[in-house]
C-alpha cells in the first residue's frame, strides 16, 4: 500500500471513530517532532482545522527549535494552540518525591514523569472543553516499549499506530507533496522531516541511540517478523542485523505486550501484507 493511500486511511479511520463520539474536537500535544505533527495534519483532513487543537507543552529538555517548529505547524495547518509548559509542575512532582526516594528522582522515572505532566495537561484540557486527546505513537515505539505507560501511551484513538516509524517519514513528505502539486504551502515544516527522532526527555537524547537501532533496520526487521510471520534468521539477514541482536529486539518487543495491551485502539487496516 503506497504512502498516499495509508494517509487516506488512517484519515478515514480517525473521522470514523470520531464520528461514533458524535465529532468532538481534538487535542494533541504539538512537540515540534514527527509523529504529532503527522497526526495533527491527518486530524485537520479528517475534521477540519477549527476542530483540531494544538498544545506546545515544552519542558527542561526541550529545544528551542521543536517549540519553534510546533508554532510553525500550528500557523501551516490553522490550527487554535496554546503552549503550557511542563517545566514547573515537573519541578514540584520532583520536590514532592524526594523525600519518599530519600533521593532526587532520575533516569527513567524521571523521563516518565514528564511525559505523564503532559498528559494531566491534555486531559485537563479535555475536561474542561470536552476535546477528545489523540494519541500520536507509532507501531514502531509500541512494538519496542519505547514510551511512558500512561503518558504518551494515553489517548482516545491512535491514527499513526499501525504504522511504523519509517512510514510516519512516507506519509508525511506525501502529505507535503500533495500540498506543493496543489500550490499551497507543505503542512509540516522541513525541519520536521529532516531532524533525528528524539523524545526530548533527557540531554541530548536520540531515539534511534536510545533504542540501539536505527529505525531504517528496525522496521524491516519488526515488519518482516509481526506483519509477515517470517523467522527471525530470515528476517535478520535483510534488515542486515546479526542473529543475536534481532532477537534480542524481537525479544524486547514480546517482553512489552502489556503496554500494547492497555494502548489505545488505532486504525487496522492491513498495511502491510
Ligand atoms: N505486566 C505488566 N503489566 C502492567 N504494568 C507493568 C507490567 N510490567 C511492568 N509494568 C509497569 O510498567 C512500568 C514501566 O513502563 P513505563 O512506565 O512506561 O516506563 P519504561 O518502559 O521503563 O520507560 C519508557 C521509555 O520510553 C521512552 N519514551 C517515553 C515517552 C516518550 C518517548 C518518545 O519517543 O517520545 C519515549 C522513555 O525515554 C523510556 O526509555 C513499570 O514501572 C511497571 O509499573
Ligand atoms: N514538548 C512537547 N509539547 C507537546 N507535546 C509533546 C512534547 N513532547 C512530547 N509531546 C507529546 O508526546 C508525544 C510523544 O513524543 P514523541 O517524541 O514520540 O513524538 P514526536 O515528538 O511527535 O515525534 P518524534 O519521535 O519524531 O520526535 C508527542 O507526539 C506529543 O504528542
Amino acid at each position: 500500500m503506497d504512502a498516499g493511500l495509508k494517509y487516506e486511511r488512517c484519515t478515514q479511520a480517525l473521522a470514523r471513530f470520531l464520528r461514533g463520539l458524535h465529532d468532538p474536537d481534538v487535542v494533541i500535544g504539538l512537540s515540534g517532532g514527527l509523529d504529532s505533527s503527522v497526526v495533527a495534519a491527518l486530524a485537520v483532513d479528517a475534521l477540519g482545522a477549527t476542530c483540531v487543537h494544538g498544545v506546545l507543552m515544552p519542558g527542561p529538555f526541550s529545544s528551542d527549535h521543536s517549540v519553534e517548529d510546533a508554532w510553525e505547524l500550528a500557523r501551516r495547518l490553522g490550527i487554535d494552540a496554546c503552549q503550557v509548559p511542563i517545566t514547573e509542575p515537573h519541578k514540584a512532582f520532583r520536590t514532592a518525591l524526594e523525600p519518599a526516594l530519600g533521593a532526587p528522582l532520575e533516569g527513567l522515572a524521571d523521563e516518565n514523569a514528564q511525559a505523564r505532566c503532559r498528559m494531566v495537561v491534555l486531559m485537563a484540557l479535555s475536561n474542561a472543553r470536552g476535546w477528545i486527546v489523540l494519541n500520536t505513537g507509532n507501531r514502531s515505539e509500541a512494538l519496542m516499549g519505547y514510551s511512558t505507560l500512561y503518558g504518551d501511551t494515553a489517548g482516545a484513538f491512535a491514527p499513526i499506530g499501525g504504522l511504523y516509524k519509517t512510514d510516519v517519514f512516507a506519509l508525511a513528505r506525501w502529505r507535503n507533496a500533495q500540498a506543493s502539486a496543489c500550490g499551497e504551502v507543505p503542512p509540516i515544516p522541513a525541519r520536521v522531516l529532516t531532524k533525528p527522532p528524539s523524545a526530548e526527555l533527557s540531554a541530548n537524547q536520540s531515539d534511534e541511540d536510545s533504542l540501539g537501532v536505527s529505525y531504517e533496520r528496525l522496521d524491516r526487521l519488526l515488519i518482516d517478523v509481526f506483519e509477515r510471520g517470517r523467522g527471525v534468521e530470515e528476517a535478520s539477514a535483510a534488515a542486515g542485523l546479526s542473529v543475536d541482536h534481532a532477537r534480542f529486539l524481537v525479544e524486547r518487543a514480546q517482553s512489552f505486550a502489556f503496554k500494547r495491551a492497555l494502548e489505545p485502539p488505532y486504525p487496522s487496516d492491513p498495511f502491510y501484507v
